[in-house]
């Protein structure tokens, strides 16, 4: 791939996990296969500046900002941290640092980077006034009635020995979930058939944006004060500063070591490599700091971080682990995910114990991952897990290979949840089950995802939930949920035994399970269309899409009846999604699915959202954009072209009225327009336009 190409499906990836991240507390991936392409992404930036996208996630704070709170701007900046796994790196830093401070001497504090999310704490005369998350970095989401339910925050700081506290001052720490909480609050999701989280960090992110502040209270949430800021100088070093937060009252870790010297940290490091797991709270590296704040200053800060600390994030720890067998996992799209049951030597079914957690499984992807690792039943295998996240088989200690009987692994031909003959499509790695309508994982999935916040949002469903309709018999399909009724919900019951222990859970569904559901089904029908869309789960047809389409096509049947070349003509939409809108559509039981959900009272009918009309000068006429622009980001532009009653096409061809051209535009665009005569327009001759 050439490096235009690369950087832009770098930052386009890169974007959308941290959105996920950030927005929806998901890690679709480990930390490190995270930082691993974003240092990609910005080396390859320096070799070739020109080509940086203007999105770019190498310069920004990773984080963004909710509709769900007001937000705030940051009194100070709120900014991330270099990060690194390398101890060369490390050396490197200390050199900068030693270069930047011209032969003085200096001293660092090293702490634990703590894995949750940051919070900004402002008090004024003494009293907590307002918690916000770090958000862009510049705004933050507003979230401080949830940030009173922290025990350990002083809503109150009274001054103490000599310590005086300005009138306005700001703390800020990392909110998290203890390990104990986090076990609590998975083990009742599981029990009431909810969602479970991956990893603290995304539990306490997700739960420190929740509505309802008195659930915020009951999960469990604490918090570690790291920082004092105000606009009057009142210590000297960043040691002073957490002694005296420490006397206010304020929580602040005393795992926290002064250095003298780069070895000295190196030590603490590997210190605290193992030690870290003894205790209550995940972290996932050390965080190492100037300690004076003059000199601090003296350094600065680069856009995205101070240039005097630095973190060092442990590497995801490898282990080994005894493959017991494989089992498979079938998807919503029918996709088959083989999946290791791992344990220890002994064989007592009690897994092995990585990260400070029990692993007992580890996803395997496909057959292809299988073949090249060569694995077989009864092999010895490292198994690493990387910020907390799905653990996985990263190759066989071959030799130990015949100290426990070893097994071939015959690759499943048919389904393991309906039987059906297992197919490979040309070009994927996955095998799939074809039988989309009798397959319950499948169905089962396909509703999951219909419930899904960013499709319509029921939140009082789950999981384990939808699992006891279907299983009842109620719920077949998504539409059926709309059938449901109080009387047919309530005091329904499922018991689960756990095959390894014996215990027996239940799950029921008493008075306020029952009619949260009801009510949570009824709400969902005032999702915009935009959401349905995304609900239905047409394949390809993602949330950023279902938008596109939306709101190009206006409603369902506009998007039913259109043809291949009327979907080509919506802004990006390719061969692939077109085609497969197409098939959706043409198959009569999608069809009446939708007639269903028609009946039932969902929007199928883009409102006019946000979309003011300024003016009719554009009206009748195409346009397309190429390159980055100076008063607009691309949604920008868009949103001006259509409030002005243009139209915004997917592709130059000859319908096309104007390319406006922007900065470092596209050669293939161009090119095309040139053959085409397509007249071509910069963005002040668009700008023109627009003032006629
Ligand atoms: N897995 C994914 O999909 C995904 C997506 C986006 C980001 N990430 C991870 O998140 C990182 C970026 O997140 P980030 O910008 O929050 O950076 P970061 O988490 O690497 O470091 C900055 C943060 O560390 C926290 N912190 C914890 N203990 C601290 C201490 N003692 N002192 C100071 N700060 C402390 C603060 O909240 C601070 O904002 C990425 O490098 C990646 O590892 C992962
Ligand atoms: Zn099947």
């Amino acid at each position: 791939m050439n490096p235009a190409d690369r950087i832009i499906e770098l930052t386009e990836k890169l974007n959308y996990y941290n959105e996920r991240y950030y927005m929806d507390s998901v890690s679709e991936i480990s930390d490190q296969e995270f930082d691993l392409l974003l240092k990609e992404l910005e080396s390859l930036e320096t070799e070739y500046p020109d080509l940086k996208q203007p999105d770019s996630p190498t310069h920004r704070v990773g984080g963004g900002i909710t509709k769900n709170f007001a937000n705030v701007a940051h009194r100070y900046p709120m900014l991330s941290l270099a990060n690194t796994y390398s101890e060369q790196e490390l050396i490197d830093f200390d050199e900068r640092v030693r270069k930047g401070l011209n032969g003085e001497s200096y001293e660092y504090i090293c702490e634990q980077k703590f894995d949750g999310i940051s919070l900004s704490m402002t008090f004024e005369n003494g009293i907590f006034v307002r918690g916000v998350t770090r958000g862009d970095g510049v705004r933050g989401d507003d979230i401080t009635t949830n940030v009173k339910t922290l025990r350990s925050l002083p809503l109150k700081v009274n001054p103490k020995e000599g310590i005086s506290v300005p009138p306005i001052f700001e703390v800020r720490g990392e909110g998290f979930l203890p390990f104990a909480s986090f076990e609590k609050m998975n083990r009742e999701a599981e029990e009431a058939g909810e969602e479970s989280y991956a990893n603290p960090r995304n539990a306490a992110s997700g739960t420190f944006k929740l509505q309802d502040s008195k659930e915020v209270a009951r999960r469990g949430l604490d918090a570690y004060i790291y920082q004092f800021l105000a606009d009057q100088e009142i210590f000297a070093t960043h040691e002073e500063s957490l002694i005296a937060l420490k006397k206010l009252g304020f929580n602040v870790s005393q795992t926290y070591c002064k250095c003298a010297t780069i070895a000295d940290v190196m030590a603490y490091i590997k210190e605290w490599e193992d030690k870290r797991y003894s205790l209550p709270l995940a972290t996932d590296g050390i965080v190492i700091k100037l300690n004076s704040f003059a000199q601090r200053e003296e350094l600065g800060y680069t856009a995205k971080s101070p240039r005097w600390a630095i973190a060092y994030k442990y590497k995801a720890e490898s282990k080994p682990a005894i493959l017991r067998g494989v089992t498979y996992q079938v998807g919503r799209t029918g996709a088959i995910t083989p999946v290791a049951e791992l344990d220890n030597e002994k064989l007592n079914h009690k897994g092995i114990h990585l990260s400070g957690t029990t692993v007992k499984r580890a996803s395997l992807h496909n057959a292809n991952e299988i073949e090249r690792l060569d694995l077989r039943i009864g092999d010895t295998v490292f198994v690493e897990k990387g910020g907390e996240i799905i653990p996985k088989v990263t190759g066989v200690d071959l030799t130990r290979r015949g100290m426990f009987d070893t097994q071939k692994i015959e690759y499943p031909t048919n389904c393991p949840e309906c039987g059906a003959e297992l197919y490979r499509k040309e070009g994927e790695a996955n095998h799939y089950c074809p039988n989309e309508k009798g397959c319950p994982p499948q169905i089962r999935g396909r509703i999951e995802h219909f419930i899904h916040r960013k499709a319509m949002n029921i939140d009082s469903l789950g999981e384990g939930k939808i699992e006891l309709l279907y299983e009842k018999g109620l719920v077949k399909d998504a539409a059926d949920l709309y059938d449901l009724k109080y009387e047919q919900l309530f005091g329904l019951e499922k018991v689960i035994e756990d095959k390894e222990t014996g215990k027996v859970k239940r799950i029921g569904f008493k008075e306020k399970t029952a009619q949260n559901i009801v009510d949570g089904i009824e709400k969902s029908k005032e999702m915009p269309f935009k959401q349905v869309l995304f609900a239905i789960g047409i394949r390809y047809v993602g949330a950023t899409v279902a938008e596109k389409l939306a709101s190009f096509f206006k409603n369902i049947d506009a998007i039913k009846n259109a043809s291949y070349e009327e979907l080509r003509t919506a802004p990006e939409i390719g061969d692939k999604i077109a085609l497969s809108v197409l098939e959706y559509f043409q198959n009569e039981d999608n069809r009446q699915f939708i007639e269903r959900l028609r009946t039932a009272g969902l929007q199928l009918t883009a409102q006019n959202e946000v979309k003011e009309i300024e003016g009719d000068t554009l009206t009748g006429k195409t346009f397309l954009y190429t390159g980055t622009f100076e008063n607009f980001e691309r949604e920008a532009l868009e949103l001006k072209i259509e409030a002005n009653g243009g139209k915004v096409v997917s592709g130059v061809s000859g319908k096309l009225d104007y390319l406006i051209v922007g900065d470092k535009p596209g050669s293939s665009k161009i090119e095309k327009a040139k053959k085409l005569n397509v007249k071509m327009i910069s963005e002040t001759e668009f700008m023109a336009m627009l003032a006629v």
